[in-house]
Parts: C-alpha cells; structure tokens; sequence
C-alpha cells in the first residue's frame, strides 16, 4: 500500500481531488476511474502565462478489447505549493522497478511484413515514447543485415538503455548476432524489446500472449516499464560459420512453409498454413541424418517438469537480470566427431521443429512446454511414414493450441544439443530463427 497523497485540481467548474494510492490513480468525480498506475507514462506541471498551475497527466488508458489508448488529461491545480510534490510522489510510483526517460536505439525494417512499419512507428508507437520522455535514435534499416553490421560497428552502445527492433522476427535475429560477433560483450548486456510489424513476430506472442499480440501500445509500454529477463541464445555452426539463434531451428515442411513463401508474403500470416498445407498434399519426405543429445524424452515428465517450473517463476526486480554475460558453447562445432552418447537418426521425416520460446507466431505454439532459460530445446520430430496426410492435418491444426504433442506421431523432447544433415542440399531449407 503506497502512501496517501492528493492534489486538488479543477476540472470544468468542479474542484476535485486526484489521489494516487494503493497503485492505482482515481480522480474523485472526474469522467475516469481506476486508471491503472502502472500505464502512467509522464506527468509535468506547466504554469500558465496568466500564473496558474497545471498539471498535465499522460496516460495509455484501455480502450476497446485488449487496447489502449494514449490521453492527456490536463488540470488547473488549486493549491499550487503541493504540485510539486505530488508530481514527484507520482512519478516515483509509476517509474517504481525501471528507469524512466530511457534512450532508445530503434531499428526499423520499412520491408516487414505487409511493409507498414515506418507508418505504425509514427502513428502509433513514436507519440507514446515521446510522452515517456524516452530519446529514440532511429535507422530505418536499408537491406538484409543492415541491422547486423550496426550493431556490430556502433561505438555508442553504452549510451542506450534498450535496442528496439519495429520489424518481424528476422532484425530481432540480427541484433542478437550483432551483439554476439562484437568483439567487447560487455555490451550484449543491453535488453531487446520488440514492437510487432513483421508477419509471424513470434517474440512479441511470447512477450504478450496471443491475444494482445497486434496491440502496438502494449509492447510501447513494455518497452518503457517491462523488466528484462533472461532466454537462453542456441550457438549454431554451419561449415561457414557461427550463427545465433533465439527462436527456432527447423528443417522439412516447418522450415519450408515460410521460406517457400516469401513471394506471398502481401497475404499476411496465413503465408504459412498454406505452405504447411502445401508441403502436406504434396506429400513432402525429407531425408536426413540426425544426431542428438536428449535431456529428456518422455512427455509426461517434460509436462510435469514444466508445471513445476511455471508455478516457481516469481517476478524478478530488474537488477536481477545479468543479460547475456557469457556464451558457453558446451558442443564443440560441426567438424567434431560425434560424441559417443548421442543419438543417432535415420528415418525419413516430414518435420523437425526445434525452438527455444513456447509460439513461433499467432495461433502455433508448437513448444508449449519450452522454457526460455533452462539450458535446453524443445525439438518435436514427426517421422514421415508414421503419419497420413489427414493426421497431419489434423496435427496443424493442433499446433494452435499446442495439444498436438499429444499425438502418437509426434515425438517431443528436451535437448541440449544436436546434428542435424540433409541427405541432398536440393530438399528443403534449414531455417534458423525463420531466416535461411
Ligand atoms: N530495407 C530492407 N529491404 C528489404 N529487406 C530488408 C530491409 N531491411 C531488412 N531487411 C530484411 O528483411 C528480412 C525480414 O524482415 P522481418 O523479420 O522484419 O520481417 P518479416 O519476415 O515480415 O517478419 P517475421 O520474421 O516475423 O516473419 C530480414 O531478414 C532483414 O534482413
């Protein structure tokens, strides 16, 4: 319960009290109630030329279903020697766990999803930045990983409290690789956060659930007032590199259904249940050797585990978050010879889906059980002669609401590392993070 303080202001002809207790801001006999605290973004005094006082309130307020709203609310203040205070006593509230008037380094990709990201920036996002006080730095990214060699040649890092990627999933994955290739990693510390313009923004849904998922504000808020937390990065060698990935690793029809479609990207999201479908009624196999390390194969222990691991998860102050410190690659690269306890696979397959965060987009959570930072990977196999082009259907379907890993023909399993090789380089892609 935080102290009781009030401020009397005049609204019209009224004189009313604005409070500001118990986290939330009532404004007695005002229009608005129960205004949550916690969607406060700035409050300023302004005096008057004519001398009165004013305080002005900046609020994201709900509107409609799962929306908010950005409002002004602006009052003449009746006793002017305690505005001071109460503004003061205000902003501490609101600004509690995060520092406040942060400075953002965005980057925006105008090319994301249906290509609207420098309107929805302007429009919807910048005005709430701007009424946190928050300084944004802004590159409109100009081709494919542009984003990466900024991160990677910028010598102001330390100036930015958060990098902001306005895009799909695919700048997020470069930023992630910038601050990883950088030669100094004190400054991969730096927390990401995401405003959603891509197609799938799969890390937006695991941020916010689906169904805020397309709320531009909330994911300005969480930008200004989220606390950062902790996911584990995958280290991936290919024979011409390193690569980092946050989200997902894939090959067969899962990686096919967004890198086949590219050209319809203008049709949105549902890009990729028509290249699931397509790679189903075609009858897609996949030849492949798989080596795997598994950490735990049974599903009811994996469901289990994860019960006990969400009911423990407590909120963490901000100061508890190290960031990314270190990387501790534990599985030597792709020219080692493989390790005697690992696995060994070599039937045909119609997908192998391997991810880091529960959804890889709206409506598909293929990893329901995947936690972000317990060290593993939740990887679903589905053999390609154990299931019918109607099961796989119906698996799809599923996948909206992750209940397909209770399907015979679906293998899901904790693991700590893998080796995966196409039989030909002409079948399919291998897809990190949704990139090729
Ligand atoms: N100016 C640009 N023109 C074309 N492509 C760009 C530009 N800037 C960045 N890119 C590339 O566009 C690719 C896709 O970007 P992004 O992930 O933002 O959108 P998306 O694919 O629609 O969303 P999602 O990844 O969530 O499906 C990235 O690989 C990025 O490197």
């Amino acid at each position: 319960m935080t102290e009781e303080r009030s401020l009397q202001v005049k609204s019209g002809n009224t004189t009313i009290n604005l409070t500001f207790s118990n986290e939330i801001l009532s404004i007695a006999g005002a229009r608005r109630t129960d205004i949550p605290s916690r969607n406060i973004l700035d409050v300023a005094l302004k005096p008057s030329p004519a001398g009165t006082t004013h305080v002005d309130i900046q609020a994201l307020v709900p509107f409609k279903v799962n929306k908010l709203k950005l409002n002004n609310f602006n009052y003449e203040v009746v006793q002017s020697q305690s505005a001071d205070s109460w503004v003061e006593f205000v902003k501490n509230v609101a600004y509690q766990k995060v520092k406040p008037n942060k400075h953002l380094k965005i980057f925006i990709n105008p090319n994301s999803g249906t290509g609207k990201a420098v309107k929805i920036f302007e429009k919807e996002v910048k005005p709430i930045f701007d009424a946190a006080g928050c300084k944004c730095d802004i590159v409109v990214t100009n081709g494919r990983d542009d984003a990466k060699r900024k991160i990677i040649e910028a010598s102001d890092l330390q100036n930015y409290d958060a990098i902001v990627v306005v895009s799909g999933d695919g700048i997020v994955h470069e930023v992630v690789n910038g601050l990883l290739s950088r030669k100094d990693e004190s400054f991969i510390k730096i927390p990401i956060g995401v405003i959603p313009a891509g197609s799938g923004n799969a890390l937006n849904v695991c941020l916010h659930g689906e169904t805020i998922n397309s709320s531009m504000q909330h994911s300005a808020l969480t930008i200004i007032k989220g606390v950062p937390m902790d996911v584990d990065i995958c280290s991936i060698t290919q024979e011409d590199g390193e690569y980092f990935s946050f989200l997902s690793q894939t090959y067969g029809a899962t990686a096919d259904c967004d890198l086949r479609t590219e050209n319809l990207r203008w049709i949105g999201d549902s890009r990729f249940t028509l290249g699931v479908l397509m790679a189903i009624l075609e009858g897609r196999r996949y030849e492949w050797e798989m080596a795997i390390k598994y950490s735990e194969k049974n599903k009811d222990i994996i469901k289990q585990n994860y019960k006990k691991a969400y009911a423990e998860q407590k909120p963490k102050d901000v100061s508890d978050s190290e960031g990314i410190v270190k990387i501790e690659r534990k599985y030597g690269s792709v020219n080692d010879p493989i390790p005697k306890d690992w696995e060994i696979l070599s039937d045909d397959i119609f997908a192998f889906y391997s991810g880091k965060l529960p959804w890889v987009g709206k409506g598909a959570i293929p990893f329901p059980c995947a936690l972000p930072n317990d060290g593993l990977m939740d990887v679903i196999i589905v053999n390609r002669d154990k299931i019918s082009r109607l099961r796989a259907i119906s698996m799809m379907q599923k996948i909206a609401k992750g209940t397909h890993i209770d399907l015979e023909e679906v293998d899901y399993y904790k693991v700590e590392a893998f080796r995966l090789t196409p039989k030909s380089r002409d079948v399919g892609y291998i897809s990190i993070d949704g990139e090729k």
